[in-house]
């Protein structure tokens, strides 16, 4: 499958690199409006191609977009210190326009997925411009959140995040939803398993997980600038269940019906993902305060989407 990028950056050129060592896309091209940036990032990335795959990576023009399977939209600004994704909001909805005019025409089968922040909401407008119907414009919403929170909890628990079972739900933002009621280790619950090893999942702990999941983001860009390596891992992670076909549950953000009570809205729960993008939703069984917070952080997104899908 052809990947086309839309911001050649730390965040679009780190999903081309996961990409090129995945080996699952046959030709990547980056694309961004400074062109010698995408120029610099292929060429360097294509050199990193001999050591694990044939992966095709070159920087392109939007009419070389024509093909793709797949179109990651990660063009635009991203967070100062101590600043909230939402705060993004006024400057990427305008790069998006002038993306997605000139993309969907070129690549109007592409299913599109959304990167840049505040990537719920951008993921809604995408949606709403382009036309596609939800499942085949997704966010990658708390795909990282939820990345976060499994290496936690395997951090604590002395296991494989691979073998933590858990999501967040919600908005990528400061109003996300670590869902610990459903979380499992292997197919037991973390309250089990915490207490058949010995290492009590008390509130102090939970709370400090909490803290590490919800606030690494400001705490990376504090001490470096940005992040991208996480997220280029879970832009690709998508991908691959895309190209394979695999029906994977990822927590990933669409437009949904109805959460919790609030209609039309993007957000994150668990989905199953194949080649045709999101073909079903999951809602998790919460607790009752759980089911309060996602309503809420729905309401938050739906307060800033609404007046823009006018
Ligand atoms: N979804 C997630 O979990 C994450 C999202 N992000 C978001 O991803 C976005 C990109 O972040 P970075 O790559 O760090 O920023 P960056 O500044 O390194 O890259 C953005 C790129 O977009 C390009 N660009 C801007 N306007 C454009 C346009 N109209 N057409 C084509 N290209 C355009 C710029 O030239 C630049 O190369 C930000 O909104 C950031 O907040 C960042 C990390 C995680
Ligand atoms: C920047 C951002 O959205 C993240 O790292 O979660």
């Amino acid at each position: 499958m052809k990947v086309g990028i839309i911001g050649a950056g730390m965040v679009g050129s780190s999903a081309g690199y996961a990409l090129a060592l995945m080996g699952i896309a046959h030709e990547i091209v980056l694309v961004d409006q400074n062109h010698a940036l995408a120029i610099a990032q292929a060429e360097d990335i294509s050199h990193a191609v001999p050591f694990m795959s044939s992966t095709v990576v070159r920087p392109g023009d939007y009419e070389d977009l024509q093909g793709a399977g797949v179109i990651i939209i990660a063009a635009g600004v991203s967070q100062k210190p101590g600043e909230t994704r939402l705060a993004l909001l006024e400057r990427n909805t305008e790069v998006f326009r002038s993306v997605l005019a000139a993309v969907l025409p070129i690549a109007p089968d592409a299913i599109l997925l959304i990167a840049s922040n505040p990537v719920d909401i951008m993921t809604q407008i995408s949606t709403r411009i382009s036309g596609l119907p939800p499942g085949r414009v997704i966010g990658s919403g708390t795909i990282l959140d939820t990345a976060r929170f499994r290496s936690l909890v395997g951090r604590y628990l002395g296991i494989s995040p691979q073998s933590v079972h858990a999501y967040v739900l919600g908005e990528h933002g400061d109003s996300e939803v670590l869902a610990w009621s459903s979380a499992k280790a292997g197919s037991i619950s973390l309250e089990s398993f915490s207490r058949q090893i010995g290492v009590p999942l008390t509130e102090a702990l939970k709370s400090e997980i909490d803290d590490g999941v919800r606030n690494a983001a400001y705490k990376i860009i504090k001490g470096k600038g940005a992040t991208y390596y996480g997220i280029g891992a879970g832009l690709a992670r998508i991908i691959k269940a895309i190209v394979q076909d695999q029906r994977d549950v990822l927590s990933v953000s669409i437009v949904t019906p109805d959460v919790v009570g609030v209609e039309d809205v993007a957000l994150s729960i668990p989905r199953v993902i194949g080649a045709a993008g999101v073909v079903a939703d999951l809602f998790p069984d919460l607790a009752d305060e759980e089911a309060i917070a996602l309503r809420r952080s729905a309401q938050i997104l739906k307060e800033r989407v609404d007046p823009l899908m006018l």
